[in-house]
């Protein structure tokens, strides 16, 4: 870090230095994924680059980051180990180039020893052989490609077809930079039929190319699948127009494809040499530059088929080109960068390093996940405002989202939007004042804002307070269902906790995606939590989202326009800032329920249910349920309802029918009362009846 220590003494880049930081703790913690890892590796490459590009490090020492860091980042982007490398989504076009089992082998070419020979290139070379007894073929011509390997032949080669012996002399090809005696090899068609036999020799690599592989390649290359390098690579061709390592040239622009699985087909030991090549190329941890096969570009020439031939194989594909189409078939649905089309059809990808995407791009997997191939987690919902179909598109286009995080937004999309449960104002019972005051700021004026303008404009927040499991929670449900604003429900806990560091963006977030859906109803369940009293010594990322959560507030309040309404529910009032307290303007207090609303309650459950409870029962109940709130009613109900269960004699449970069961009697009341007990202290009601008195809007 020598050089950002000068960076931050000289204070040019102190952010740098945090990013540094940052990148740093990344690659150290030893939790991030190797993506993650590698974007920070690469963010490393960067501020080197940065660093000495400004002169503020010695050349000297620039190489030697860039060397250090390079080879940890070629380590995670060229490992193909499932947890730390990035290369495992290569896996089966590396083992299929390692010649280990692959899915490929299933498929089948339409290529076979019959059809070959109404090719009608083949026939004419018959014929010519017929004639002529020998067919001379230029010496750029003479290269014949069989299955995935290049046959430069030495000697002349014989294609014995039945009893006309064609013989095709196959010349070396006139690689001028081609050194060296070629060592003949068979080559092998052990299980072509006896009456076709095709007779050629491959030259080895060794003799191919007894000088190493060269960088700068001229030429038309012979090979122009980008991922199966070859020995050939160093050598220049004069051979153009040799588009595929499945297709043979014979002479006078007649192609012939050889299939990759024609039985017998001479491998001439491919898997090997390119095992070798992969294993020198992941040695020298090379970067996109140093792969010679990676930056080339070829033709974009399709396939070198002639057109007939090429309409009469029109079913065969390499196992590239099968691949793409499986991969094609498996994410049809979801976002896929297009393939870059090789010469012959397939796929150009790239193993591991990103050769195409640069150093400093980041780094996109080849093949869709398939965990997070849905960008929105499955959720049905997607931000209005983005489009859908592709993660990259997923960028704001309303104004006021410019600034924000597309992930923040994304968040508060996917996870803050609430539609809940349907929930009527007659389920909750009682509490006539609060649900009259909420129905006058929330229902009416989003149902007429025409009328509710100027002085009657409605308040900008409501807090809702009362002690515990007295329905507040219920009440912001039921203004999600009837108020027909889109309804944002985040519990206060979840911003300060599930987000740290980021709450204050999170809540700026919530307003704009609020402003860009008004109106719009922004319930806050636990406020207090959000907004207690700002003392010494708190945290400062809680404090800085109190004061982004107030600034927010006050801006919603002042803009006559907006139609966004806060809604604080709490159970610990005297805890909230008073300067929050202040713009939450209506504050409820929602009480214990009276007998009445305990009574509401109990019929409401009792009418879901078998039960034979009297008049004179049921006002025995509230009378006894005194002090009970609403979530300790139901809890009452809910033991209650057990007690004719429990009545049935054990023996008799597993084979008892619905109708079997006795309806829920008083007894089972009276049995209900003695495990639960009110929740809620007559001191701590104390509390809230002075709070409401100090600050509530109650009568
Ligand atoms: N007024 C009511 N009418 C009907 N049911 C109620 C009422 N009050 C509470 N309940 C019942 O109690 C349960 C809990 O209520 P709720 O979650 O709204 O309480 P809360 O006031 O938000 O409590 P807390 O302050 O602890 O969050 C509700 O699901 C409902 O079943
Ligand atoms: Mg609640």
């Amino acid at each position: 870090c020598a050089f950002f220590r000068f960076n931050s003494m000289s204070g040019v880049s102190t952010f740098h230095l945090s990013e540094w930081q940052k990148n740093y703790f990344a690659v150290t913690s030893g939790t991030c994924p190797p993506e993650q890892k590698a974007d920070s590796y690469r963010a490393h490459l960067l501020g080197i680059n940065y660093a000495w590009g400004n002169s503020e490090i010695s050349e000297v020492c620039a190489a030697n980051l860039f060397r250090k860091y390079s080879e940890k980042y070629s380590a995670i982007i060229d490992s193909d180990n499932v947890e730390s490398g990035l290369n495992n989504y290569a896996g089966s076009a590396l083992s299929l180039a390692r010649g280990q089992p692959n899915s490929s082998d299933k498929w089948q070419s339409s290529l076979t020893v019959d059809n070959v020979f109404k090719l009608s290139c083949v026939q004419m070379m018959m014929q010519a052989g017929e004639k002529n007894k020998k067919c001379s073929l230029l010496p750029e011509d003479a290269h014949l490609v069989v299955g995935e390997e290049v046959c430069a032949s030495q000697t002349p080669a014989k294609l014995n077809v039945g009893d006309g012996n064609l013989q095709a002399v196959l010349t070396k090809c006139a690689n001028t930079k081609m050194n060296g005696t070629p060592a003949p090899k068979p080559f092998q068609q052990a299980s072509l039929p006896t009456a076709t036999k095709l007779t050629t020799s491959c030259t080895s690599p060794s003799s191919l190319n007894s000088a190493p592989p060269q960088k700068g390649f001229q030429g038309t290359p012979l090979f122009l699948n980008s991922e199966m390098p070859s020995p050939n690579l160093g050598f220049s061709s004069a051979a153009s127009g040799i588009g595929s390592p499945s297709v043979s040239q014979f002479g006078h622009g007649q192609k012939v494809t050889f299939p990759n699985h024609l039985p017998g087909s001479s491998s001439c030991g491919n898997s090997l040499k390119r095992k070798a090549f992969y294993g020198s190329s992941d040695a020298t941890g090379g970067t996109s530059s140093s792969r010679p096969y990676q930056s080339r570009s070829y033709n974009s020439e399709p396939p070198c088929f002639s057109r007939n031939e090429e309409s009469s194989m029109s079913s065969f594909k390499t196992a590239k080109e099968q691949l793409w189409v499986d991969q094609q078939k498996k994410f049809n649905n979801q976002p896929q960068r297009a393939p870059a089309t090789s010469l012959y059809g397939g796929v150009k990808k790239s193993l591991g390093a990103g050769r195409s995407r640069g150093l400093f791009g980041k780094f996109v997997p080849p093949v869709p996940r398939q965990d997070n191939g849905d960008e929105y987690g499955g959720s049905a919902s997607k931000p209005h405002g983005y489009s859908s179909s592709d993660a990259d598109a997923a960028l704001p286009v309303d104004e006021r989202l410019k600034n924000l995080e597309p992930k923040m937004i994304e968040l508060i999309m996917n996870e803050i939007m609430d539609h809940g449960a349907p929930v009527n104002w007659e389920d909750i019972a009682g509490l006539e004042f609060a649900k009259a005051t909420i129905k006058e700021i929330v229902v009416w004026p989003m149902l007429r804002p025409d009328i509710f303008t100027g002085l009657r404009g409605p308040p900008k927040g409501i807090l809702l307070f009362g002690p515990p499991g007295t329905g507040k929670t219920l009440i912001g449900k039921c203004i999600a269902c009837q108020s027909g604003a889109t309804f944002f429900s985040i519990s206060a806990s979840s911003l300060t906790s599930k987000w740290v560091g980021e709450g204050e963006k999170m809540v700026r977030a919530l307003f704009a995606v609020a402003r860009c859906h008004q109106p719009a109803v922004i319930f806050i369940d636990e406020i207090d939590s959000l907004l207690s009293q700002r003392v010494d010594g708190e945290h400062d990322s809680s404090r800085r989202i109190k004061t982004e959560f107030l600034v927010q507030l006050d801006g919603a309040a002042t803009s006559s326009e907006d139609r966004i309404l806060v809604v604080g529910a709490t159970n610990r009032p005297q805890e909230i800032d008073e300067a929050a307290r202040r713009r939450l303007v209506k504050r409820l207090y929602i009480p214990l329920p009276e007998a009445s609303a305990r009574k509401q309650i109990v019929v409401n459950l009792m009418s879901r249910e078998k039960s034979c409870l009297s008049d004179d029962e049921l006002e025995l109940v509230i009378q006894r349920s005194t002090g009970f709130s609403g979530a300790d009613m139901t809890q009452l109900c809910r033991e209650a309802a057990l007690g004719p269960i429990r009545s049935i004699p054990i023996m008799d449970i597993s084979s008892i029918t619905p109708d079997q069961v006795r309806p829920i009697a008083y007894v089972d009341f009276d049995s209900a009362f003695l495990t639960v007990r009110p929740s809620v202290s007559t001191k701590d009601l104390e509390l809230y009846e002075n709070w409401n008195t100090a600050f509530g809007c109650g009568r």
